[in-house]
């Protein structure tokens, strides 16, 4: 597993900016070495945002988009097309501007999907996906890079500081309930699928996330934000007001 290497931006616009510039590095690579890439997406404020940079720049039609799989981290477990879904947010943002292959993007269930409002049924649902996408013998696809949005409480994902999905180290692929941020349910990657991405980009902008990347970088906390590391690279990428607490030997 490798270190966090912390990357820090002046504000939330050029955090997002320059993620959506380093996807794009990251995609054309893996597609350069092995003819497709796969990204892990998250929800949220700066994980939508990075989506939304990555549709406005030029350097976007670069990737070969019809080679990327498309996988979430987690999922709100709302209705298809409900406006809070992290799917709507990102079709919104990027998805719907690009020219993917709709066989290669894998929004995670909704409870008007086959299972109905099950979400644990759900979740075994995305695992069998991922397990058919995985490399000879593993359980989910060597993710090219896993965005992770950092909240907070330091949770990423839907992986939530004292709930169990946190501690789940089997599945890959949970249903989470009693979540703190609303929408309560969800489905979710654990830190064992997160892990098995090469690279792994957790990403926090403003004030409100200090204390939660300080928790994380700073080897004092049990926090989900804390343990999520890549096969080959962990990248904190955070602008200046979520660095506010790092300590001095993590703070570049
Ligand atoms: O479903 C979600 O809400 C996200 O997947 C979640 O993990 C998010 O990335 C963090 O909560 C950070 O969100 P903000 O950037 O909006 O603070």
């Amino acid at each position: 597993m490798s270190d966090a290497e912390v990357i820090l931006h002046a504000d939330a616009d050029l955090l997002a900016a320059a993620t959506a510039a380093r996807i794009v590095t990251r995609l054309t690579e893996a597609q350069a070495a092995r003819g497709s890439a796969s990204i892990v997406l998250t929800g949220g404020g700066i994980g939508t945002a990075v989506l939304a940079a990555l549709a406005r720049t030029p350097a976007r039609d670069a990737v070969d988009w019809r080679r990327v799989d498309v996988w979430w981290g987690d999922e709100r477990f709302l209705p298809t097309g409900d406006a809070e879904r992290n799917e709507t947010g990102a079709r919104a943002a990027l998805l719907d501007h690009i020219d993917l292959d709709p066989g290669r993007v894998h929004p995670m269930p909704a409870p008007d999907g086959p299972d109905g409002d099950d979400p644990a049924a759900g979740a075994l649902r995305y695992a069998a996906e991922l397990r058919a996408r995985a490399e000879a013998g593993g359980t989910v696809p060597s993710f090219d890079v896993c965005l992770l949005g950092v909240g907070p409480d330091a949770h990423v994902a839907s992986l939530f500081p004292g709930l169990p999905a946190m501690k789940e180290r089997e599945r890959t692929v949970v249903a989470v309930h009693d979540a703190p941020k609303p929408p309560p349910t969800r489905i979710s990657l654990t830190l064992p699928a997160i892990a098995a991405a090469r690279e792994v980009w957790a990403l926090a902008s403003g004030e409100s996330k200090a204390e939660a990347v300080g928790l994380a970088l700073g080897g004092a906390g049990e926090v989900p934000a804390a343990a999520v590391r890549g096969r080959e690279r962990t990248l904190f990428l955070v602008d200046r007001a979520a660095a506010r607490d790092l300590p001095g030997t993590a703070r570049p």
